[in-house]
This record gives C-alpha cells, sequence and structure tokens, in this order.
C-alpha cells in the first residue's frame, strides 16, 4: 500500500492493545511512518513512544484515518470523546457495535466495519469489511488497502453477516489455537514428552493450514488424503466426526456461542 497520504495527515489509533497492537505492527512493517501515528491508550505499550509515535498527546484535527480499536464495553465512554469530519475515515473493528453507533457518533464521516483476527501482525491475516451510505468506493478502497496491509480482505454483503464473521474468523484463532493446546494435552496423555508433544501439534496446524491454502482443494479431499481405509486416522476420525458427539455439532454451538454474543454487545 501507499502510504504517503496516511504519512502526511495522520493515522489516530484508540487503543492499541492485542488487536490494535497487531495492525499497528503490521502497518509500521509495511511503511506507515511512526510520526504520522498518534496513539490513545490510558496504558500504552512503553515502545510506542520510543519508536516515535504520539502516544496520547495532541491529535490532528483532520486524520486520514481514525481507527478504534477499544472493547465493545468502552465504546460509551470513548465515542463521545472523539470528534472528526467528512474528510476522516472511521474503521472501528469492535466485535458488536453497529454501523448506527458510529453514525451516532461521527455523522458526517464515512465508516468501516472491520473484522479483523490477529494473525494480521505477521501479514496473515482475514479482515471482512463492511460500510456505511458515506463510505464510497475510495473509502472502501482505503479501507481495503489498510487492511491488506496486513492480509487478505473481503467485503460484506450486508452489516448483518458481521456477527457470523466474528464468530468465525475474528474469534477462530483462538479455537485454533485451542486445538493445538487439545491435541498437544492428547498427545502427552499417550506417553510423549510435553515438548515434544506440543512440537508436533503446533507444526501439524501449522502444516495442515499452509497446506490447505496452498492447494486451495476441498478441505474434505485434503482429509481423505491422508485417511488410508481401515488405518489409524480412519479410527481417529471415527470420534471426531461423530455426528452427535464431535467436532461438528461442537463446533456448532461454538460459533453460535460467539455469534449470539456479537450481538449481545451490539445492543
Ligand atoms: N483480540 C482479537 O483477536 C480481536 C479483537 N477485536 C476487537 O478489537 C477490540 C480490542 O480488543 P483487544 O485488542 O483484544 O483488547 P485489549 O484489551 O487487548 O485492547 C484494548 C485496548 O484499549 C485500551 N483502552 C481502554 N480504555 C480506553 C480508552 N478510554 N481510550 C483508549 N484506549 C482505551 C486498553 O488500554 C487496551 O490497550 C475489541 O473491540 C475487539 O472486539 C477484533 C478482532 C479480533
Ligand atoms: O473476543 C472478542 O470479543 C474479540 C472479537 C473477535 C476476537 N476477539
Amino acid at each position: 500500500m501507499d502510504f504517503s497520504d496516511l504519512n502526511a495527515r495522520g493515522l489516530v489509533l484508540v487503543g492499541c492493545g492485542r488487536m490494535g497492537g497487531a495492525l499497528l505492527d503490521g502497518w509500521l512493517k509495511n511503511g506507515l511512518a511512526a510520526r504520522a501515528v498518534h496513539v490513545v491508550d490510558p496504558n500504552p505499550r512503553a515502545e510506542l513512544s520510543d519508536l516515535g509515535i504520539s502516544v496520547n498527546g495532541k491529535l490532528p484535527a483532520a486524520p486520514a484515518v481514525l481507527v478504534i480499536a477499544v472493547k465493545p464495553q468502552m465504546m460509551a465512554d470513548v465515542l463521545p470523546r472523539l470528534s472528526v469530519g467528512a474528510g476522516t475515515l472511521v474503521i472501528s473493528v469492535a466485535a458488536g457495535v453497529t454501523l448506527a453507533a458510529y453514525e451516532a457518533a461521527f455523522p458526517a464521516a464515512p465508516i468501516v466495519r472491520a473484522m479483523p483476527n490477529t494473525p494480521a501482525a505477521i501479514g496473515q491475516g482475514i479482515t471482512a469489511v463492511i460500510g456505511n451510505a458515506r463510505a464510497g468506493e475510495a473509502e472502501m478502497a482505503l479501507a481495503e488497502a489498510l487492511l491488506s496491509a496486513v492480509g487478505r480482505v473481503v467485503r460484506l454483503e450486508g452489516e448483518d453477516q458481521m456477527d457470523a464473521v466474528t464468530a468465525l474468523s475474528g474469534s477462530g484463532p483462538a479455537y485454533v489455537f485451542h486445538m493445538i493446546e487439545a491435541m498437544a494435552a492428547a498427545g502427552e496423555a499417550e506417553g510423549l514428552s510435553a515438548a515434544l508433544a506440543l512440537d508436533l501439534a503446533r507444526a501439524t496446524v501449522a502444516g495442515a493450514g499452509a497446506l490447505a491454502v496452498h492447494e486451495d482443494a476441498d478441505p474434505a479431499r485434503l482429509r481423505e488424503a491422508v485417511t488410508s481405509p481401515g488405518g489409524t486416522t480412519a479410527a481417529g476420525l471415527k470420534e471426531l466426526m461423530d455426528p452427535k458427539a464431535g467436532l461438528p455439532p461442537l463446533m456448532r454451538r461454538t460459533i453460535a456461542a460467539a455469534a449470539a454474543r456479537g450481538r449481545e454487545l451490539g445492543k
């Protein structure tokens, strides 16, 4: 991405925790100038000032972009303190909080709701975006370019998709990390050392994930390629794919619970 307009006019980041920090790391690696970044956060990471980023300083009146990455529960406190006009693109990554809530705070601004995930910190995130009526093609393209700097971007057809997206790809890395934990624990229970089990589980998830993307094949076909008839994988999958007690109903409940929480946070 060409960061020259952002480097000239500034980017304000409100909330520089795990997600805001992951995005910022990605943007800085990709050419956003530290001096163009203004972080607002009561508990900022120590190294931000060392990098030359303005921390809790005076904000530019009309930055190119205002990124909001605070917890949804903080929004009622944070939004009334911020003010931007039509020339600033507002991007929020908060789960649940609706475009209407941001429109009440920034009536003139183009606004994009985005749902990234933490692999953004290493350029491997996936972010879904939806804009309000004031976000025209230029603003959508800017949001897309900014978020493309930290991974892939998909545009949604409607805001009503956002809670499901949040539950799937926003929260999804946590499910995968837990899968690594569970596989490692199970390997340990079968007699491996903790270190070896974790090494094997981590490398297996990373390798399988890379293969799934690399081959762009139906994951069912990749699964079948591992599964010899009457072999070890078939025995394992009989448990994992059990329609009542296996992963499919568990994942259905997991994603439904996360989506329901997103809807609650938006109220
Ligand atoms: N962590 C994740 O994987 C993802 C998080 N999100 C969204 O990102 C947002 C932030 O989540 P996390 O980064 O996980 O939380 P976090 O707790 O790591 O970061 C929140 C940051 O906001 C700061 N903060 C608190 N009050 C503030 C205020 N009044 N003004 C400015 N900053 C303030 C905190 O000091 C903290 O650094 C949430 O809305 C969440 O829904 C979205 C996608 C993925
Ligand atoms: O847990 C959360 O609420 C946020 C949204 C998606 C990932 N983390």
